[in-house]
């Protein structure tokens, strides 16, 4: 369990925000078709163990549309309390009705821009205010510093992010991720429009990269977990 320790807290109003996913050898968390099943079983079990024992759980919407998963505690033998909160960064509330993630295992928040010239986003937003937590913020694209504040107030201490690479991305450069634990999948996919475990705009110079220290890495069954501290 990680809940009651010291290490995973930080200054700001903001939750702890590990950031877990797994990649290929090559760096992809999916295939240019959208095929994402890398991890092995042991890292699975890890990955729920993982999601577990923290307060909240975070995706962005692409990721919600791509693989519709459900954000629960299902791989290991859990309660329902064991669910965190799921929260979805979707900035013109694209959330479909049917997703898996709005099931009632756990309390569902969805960040929206609090307006769109989409003709149906009012509607849309309308309806999934009856059946989800609606977190309004931004004029075009979601202000993550207000989500994590919000979200920290709402009592979520420690968060992880599951992806996808665009909102990886936004959120190691507005300085909001503290850890990172990758699993690295024996396997190679290519393609230059495969999703990587960062994409977004990216950085010009080597200079402005995000410094990471390695603290631990390990073998899992087939998998390489390594697990990093972001440098601040
Ligand atoms: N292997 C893994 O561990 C893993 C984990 C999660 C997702 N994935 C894969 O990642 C892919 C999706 O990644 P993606 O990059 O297309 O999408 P994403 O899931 O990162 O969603 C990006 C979207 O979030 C919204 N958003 C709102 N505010 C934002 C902000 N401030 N910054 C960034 N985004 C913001 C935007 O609409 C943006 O297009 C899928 O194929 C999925 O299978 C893999
Ligand atoms: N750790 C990890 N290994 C993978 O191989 C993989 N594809 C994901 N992808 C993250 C994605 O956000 C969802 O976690 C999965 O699609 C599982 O869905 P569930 O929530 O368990 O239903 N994550």
């Amino acid at each position: 369990m990680i809940k009651k320790q010291n290490s995973f807290k930080c200054d700001d109003m903001r939750p702890y925000v590990i950031l877990n996913a797994a990649m290929t050898l090559d760096g992809k968390i999916a295939t240019k078709t959208g095929s994402s099943e890398i991890s092995g079983e042991e890292d699975l079990k890890r990955v729920h163990e993982l999601r577990r024992d923290v307060d909240g759980i975070m995706v962005g919407i692409n990721t919600v549309i791509a693989d519709d998963p459900r954000l629960t505690v299902h791989k290991i033998p859990s309660k329902k309390q064991d669910n965190p909160i799921r929260v979805v960064v979707d900035n013109k509330a694209r959330t479909p009705l049917n997703s898996r993630i709005l099931s009632d295992d756990a309390e569902t928040i969805i960040a929206i821009t609090e307006n769109s010239n989409e003709e149906d986003f009012k509607e849309r937003h309308q309806k999934l205010e009856k059946v989800a937590t609606i977190f309004l913020s931004g004029k075009k694209q979601i202000n993550l510093k207000d989500l994590m504040e919000y979200l920290y107030i709402k009592g979520i201490k420690i968060l992880m992010l599951e992806g996808g690479s665009t909102l990886n991305f936004s959120m190691i450069k507005e300085g909001l991720i503290d850890e990172l634990r990758i699993c690295i999948a024996p396997m190679v996919v290519g393609g230059h429009n495969s999703k990587t475990l960062f994409d977004g705009e990216g950085f010009d110079f080597m200079n402005e990269a995000i410094n990471l220290d390695l603290i631990k890495n390990y073998r899992l069954g087939k998998d390489l977990i390594l697990e990093y501290k972001v440098k601040k």
